[in-house]
Parts: C-alpha cells; sequence; structure tokens
C-alpha cells in the first residue's frame, strides 16, 4: 500500500435502520463497526453477500447517509458536513444509476460535466464506453447494461480524485464488463482512489489491490486478493489436488474384464473425494493431510497410472469466503 495519507478512512461504522413494522417498531442495526482504509491509486473493495452492508458503508462514506457511530474522512474532511468543494472531488455510481430516464446519455454528461471546474472530455468518454452509439436514445429505453455505462461515466465526467462504484459490473455482458474492467484500470495507474463493490468474488479477486470482506455488517476479514488466499485454514479442510490422466478412474474398481477402471479402490480419509470433472481432468477435493496426497500416489502405483500433469489447486477468493461464512455459522 502506498505511503500517503489515505483518501478514504472509515473507522467502527455504525448505522441503524428503523424502527422496522416487521420488528414490532424495533430499530435494526445494519453496520455495528465496519472499518477501511482506501488509498490513491488503488482499488479497494468491500466484498460480501447480499444485504451485508456494502452500499450503507459506501453511502456513509460518500456523506449520503449520516452515520449512527463511527466516523468516516473522505479526504480528510467529513463528508456528512463537508460541501461542494468537496463532493466536487469525488464520483458517485450508484447501484440502481439514479439516471433521470428521459435524458439522453450525451446531453445527461454534457450537463453534468457543466457542473465541475475540470471536467473530463464528454466525448472522449463516451466513446471510451460506447456510449456515443446511444446518442439519440432516452435512458428509459436503454438497457440495464447500457444505464450501468452510463452510471459510470457520469461518476468520472467530473474527474474525481475518489470515486466510487457500487456493483460497477452488474447486469454487463462480457465485452462491456472488459471495457469496464480495463477502464477501472486505467483510473487506477492515473492515481485515482477507487473504493467498490461487489458480490461477485471474480470480480473482486480480478479487480482489486485490497479487499475488506464484510458480513453482517461488520469485517470480517481484510487483505490483499493473495494474502487472503494464502490464508492457512485452520482445518486445513480445503486443499484440492487436480491432475490428469487416463479417463476412467473415478468409477468403481473393475472387476474381472473390467478394462481400464483401476483395480485398486482409492481409500482416502472420510469427507475427501475423487471427481472426474470431464474425462481425464481429475481433482481430489478436501485433502486434509500430506498423507492423503501419499495415499492418492499410492493408488496411482497400484493400478499403473502416470499422470500428466499435477497440481495443487491455488484458493481462490470464493473459498476464503466460503470458509468464513461457514465459520460464522458455526459460531
Ligand atoms: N432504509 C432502510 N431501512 C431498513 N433496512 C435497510 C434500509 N436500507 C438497507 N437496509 C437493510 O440493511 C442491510 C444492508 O443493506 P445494504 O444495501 O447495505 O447491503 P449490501 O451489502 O449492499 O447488499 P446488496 O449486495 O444486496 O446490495 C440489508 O439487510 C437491508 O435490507
Amino acid at each position: 500500500m502506498p505511503h500517503s495519507a489515505p483518501s478514504l478512512v472509515v473507522d467502527s461504522l455504525r448505522k441503524d435502520f428503523g424502527p422496522v413494522a416487521a420488528l414490532d417498531g424495533r430499530m435494526v442495526r445494519v453496520l455495528n463497526g465496519v472499518s477501511l482504509t482506501a488509498h490513491a491509486g488503488a482499488v479497494t473493495t468491500l466484498l460480501g453477500s447480499n444485504g451485508a452492508g456494502k452500499s450503507t458503508t459506501l453511502a456513509c462514506a460518500q456523506g449520503l447517509l449520516k452515520p449512527d457511530g463511527g466516523t468516516v474522512r473522505l479526504l480528510g474532511q467529513d463528508p456528512a458536513t463537508a460541501g461542494s468543494p468537496l463532493r466536487s472531488r469525488v464520483g458517485v455510481m450508484l447501484q440502481d444509476g439514479g439516471l433521470p430516464p428521459s435524458a439522453k446519455p450525451l446531453q445527461l454528461l454534457r450537463h453534468v460535466a457543466g457542473m465541475y471546474a475540470h471536467p473530463a472530455p464528454v466525448g472522449e468518454l463516451a466513446a471510451r464506453l460506447g456510449l456515443d452509439e446511444l446518442a439519440h436514445t432516452t435512458i428509459r429505453r436503454l438497457s440495464g447494461g447500457q444505464r450501468q455505462r452510463v452510471a459510470l461515466a457520469a461518476a468520472l465526467v467530473g474527474n474525481p480524485e475518489v470515486v466510487f462504484l457500487d456493483e460497477p459490473s452488474a447486469g454487463l455482458d462480457p465485452q462491456s464488463r472488459q471495457t469496464v474492467f480495463d477502464l477501472i484500470g486505467e483510473l487506477r495507474s492515473r492515481g485515482l482512489c477507487i473504493v467498490l463493490t461487489t458480490h461477485l468474488m471474480e470480480d473482486a479477486q480480478r479487480l482489486s489491490d485490497y479487499v475488506y470482506i464484510i458480513d453482517a455488517g461488520t469485517n470480517v476479514a481484510e487483505g490483499t486478493v493473495s494474502e487472503l488466499t494464502a490464508r492457512a485454514t485452520s482445518d486445513a479442510e480445503s486443499r484440492t489436488l487436480a491432475f490428469t490422466a487416463r479417463p476412467g478412474l473415478a468409477a468403481e474398481p473393475a472387476g474381472a474384464g473390467g478394462g481400464r477402471r483401476p483395480a485398486t479402490p482409492l481409500r482416502l480419509a472420510e469427507g475427501t473425494a475423487l471427481v472426474e470433472d470431464s474425462p481425464g481432468q481429475y481433482r481430489v477435493t478436501s485433502l486434509g493431510s500430506p498423507a492423503d496426497l501419499a495415499a492418492v500416489a499410492a493408488w496411482w502405483a497400484a493400478n499403473g497410472v502416470f499422470p500428466t500433469s499435477i497440481a495443487m489447486e491455488p484458493r481462490s477468493l470464493e473459498d476464503v469466503f466460503l470458509e468464513i461464512a461457514e465459520g460464522g455459522r458455526r459460531g
């Protein structure tokens, strides 16, 4: 992480909503101590499942919602009380767009650009996001993905120092998604502080310099993607061995005349399983110890199997996330 002062510091944020009729008029605590720090020139991601509190955290960080506890410093100021000089340095892309339905994309972008002292070149930004083709279509008639790109352009047109992107890839087709990802990468190299939310592990893994995993309104883990995926599990239950060998090895051992199926069964610890994902592509899941690896190697030897490739599969952010969620449920 850079050594310069962080662009955003959120500390021990609390937010209550309500009173909620379904809860007999009680308040519901949606954020219970969320903290995060985001720097210029980096993508900081809030990752969590639906309802975890990501959008509420962003809304407090932007100054759209007043927290019930904790503090927010955005570019050194409290966004809830700072005026337009701070807002002009910040770009916001809301999850549901918040775009005026009867405006046309370029018309809207020119209008928004006019509010800023140093806007980005509208034509260039629109072309970059494929919006120039939509010049004569009203926002109401755009697809969800097209609206998403307009919302992103509107967040960027003021040339912000900090940009908040709530689920920036939601509803995008693969090509638009790649365009948005490339643009986020460029903004990052230009030194913007990018704070985004997603519930998609793949997006978090591809885009983020630093990830905060939040669940039920609290931080549950944080780190770079590689730090998070390297986290040792307490019970080491998620190691996976992938190998390539002749097809049919996952079938029951062969009886007399059983052809190429293995004659000797693979004996693994309980919970460990051999899966043939596609012909000849295998995974042994949930290896608990090196002894399980030795058992697999002995089974290969007993059946005359010489794999053409062997690899321990790297853990994904999804593995880490599922493990944390599972740990939380176990209490
Ligand atoms: N105005 C409100 N009144 C009551 N509850 C609310 C309000 N706004 C949000 N919530 C609740 O707060 C919780 C967190 O919502 P939030 O939108 O921050 O989650 P999220 O992590 O962004 O989820 P998603 O990925 O679905 O957008 C949810 O349970 C939501 O129902």
